[in-house]
């Protein structure tokens, strides 16, 4: 049995996601699946002559739910991109995927998938609760690509302030995928040594206001965004189907606050293994506060 992985919603994000992963080898058969029948029918025609050549062929169904319960990995990435257009806050998507969570939560119960469900869509860290909820899947076996990007992007403001590449960069951004989120400098190294230490207050705010708009200089050009999340995506579904035991930032349940926010976790076969307790400053501690009453209050609005 090879490994097979069910994306739905192939639009910028799906698409790119599933060329990854076959360009990466991750998934042997991926299963498309999008309420516009052509999008999924081009793309699995695009799919098919964008790997002739390649050593192995991933086979690729299309919209067919019996194939979901034998998925490995689910990727949640429906959406509606448009609306955040003119740079609004993710919210604002909120009212469109809620719906499709309301859609899609039924069939994924019904279907008896029993794999792990990542989820994309925005807001992360309150539409992966959403659909937790309304599928009944165990915690550790849903969750989302949270703050994952985020941090890729800290890696490379940090790494571009400091002329080194985004790989030698450590640490963590933090809590949710959205205007609360953190970059946790008590973690962030190059060689070991803690970037922050003996930096200005304004090189760390304009390190910040870089990390922050790596992701809204490409949105604003392209109004979406696909190579960074579809890597992440990857990355986190490869940990998952290699038992790889890897910690990544992702959107997390936590048992305190009873929701999902980004924070690390280390991913495996059976999903999110564990969570980590991390030692916060008081500036940190102040920032978690912040984001997790952010994302009560957008949960709130379902
Ligand atoms: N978490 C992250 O870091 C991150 C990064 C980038 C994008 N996103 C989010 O990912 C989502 C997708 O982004 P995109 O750029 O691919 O959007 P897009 O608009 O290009 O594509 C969304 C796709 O979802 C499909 N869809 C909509 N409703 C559906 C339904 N009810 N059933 C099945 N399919 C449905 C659409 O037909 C479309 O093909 C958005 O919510 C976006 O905000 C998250």
């Amino acid at each position: 049995m090879g490994k097979k992985v069910g994306i739905i919603g192939v639009g910028h994000v799906g698409s790119t996601t599933a060329y990854t992963l076959i360009q990466k080898q991750i998934a042997d058969e991926l299963v498309l699946f999008d309420k516009n029948e052509k999008i999924v029918e081009a793309e699995i025609n695009d799919l098919i002559q964008g790997q002739i050549g390649n050593e192995s062929t991933v086979r690729i169904k299309g919209n067919d739910l019996s194939q979901l319960a034998s998925c490995d990995v689910f990727i949640f990435s429906a959406g509606k991109i448009e609306l955040l257009a003119g740079g609004a806050d993710r919210f604002e998507e909120l009212s469109f995927t809620k719906k499709v969570v309301e859609e899609w939560a039924p069939k994924i119960k019904a279907s008896g998938f029993n794999g792990i469900l990542l989820s994309v869509t925005n807001p992360c860290d309150v539409i992966v609760r959403y659909l937790q909820e309304l599928t009944g899947l165990p915690k550790n076996k849903i969750f989302g690509t949270g703050t994952s990007l985020d941090t890729a992007r800290m890696k490379q403001a940090v790494g571009e302030g400091f002329g080194v590449h985004p790989n030698s960069v450590k640490g963590y951004v933090l809590w949710e995928h959205g205007e609360t989120q953190f970059i946790a400098w008590s973690t962030v190294r190059i060689a070991e040594q803690q970037v922050a230490n003996g930096l200005s207050a304004e090189k760390i705010e304009y390190l910040e206001k870089e990390a922050s708009a790596a992701g809204s200089r490409i949105f604003l050009g392209k109004i979406y965004t696909c190579y960074g999340i579809a890597n992440q995506a990857a990355k986190i579904t490869k940990a998952i189907l290699t038992d790889a035991d890897v910690v990544i930032p992702v959107s997390a349940y936590s048992e305190s606050e009873k929701l999902y926010i980004g924070q690390p976790a280390l991913i495996g076969a059976s999903g999110i293994k564990k969570t980590f307790d991390l030692t916060l400053t008081e500036d940190e501690q102040l920032s978690w506060r912040r984001s997790v009453e952010k994302i009560k209050e957008m949960y709130a609005a379902i």
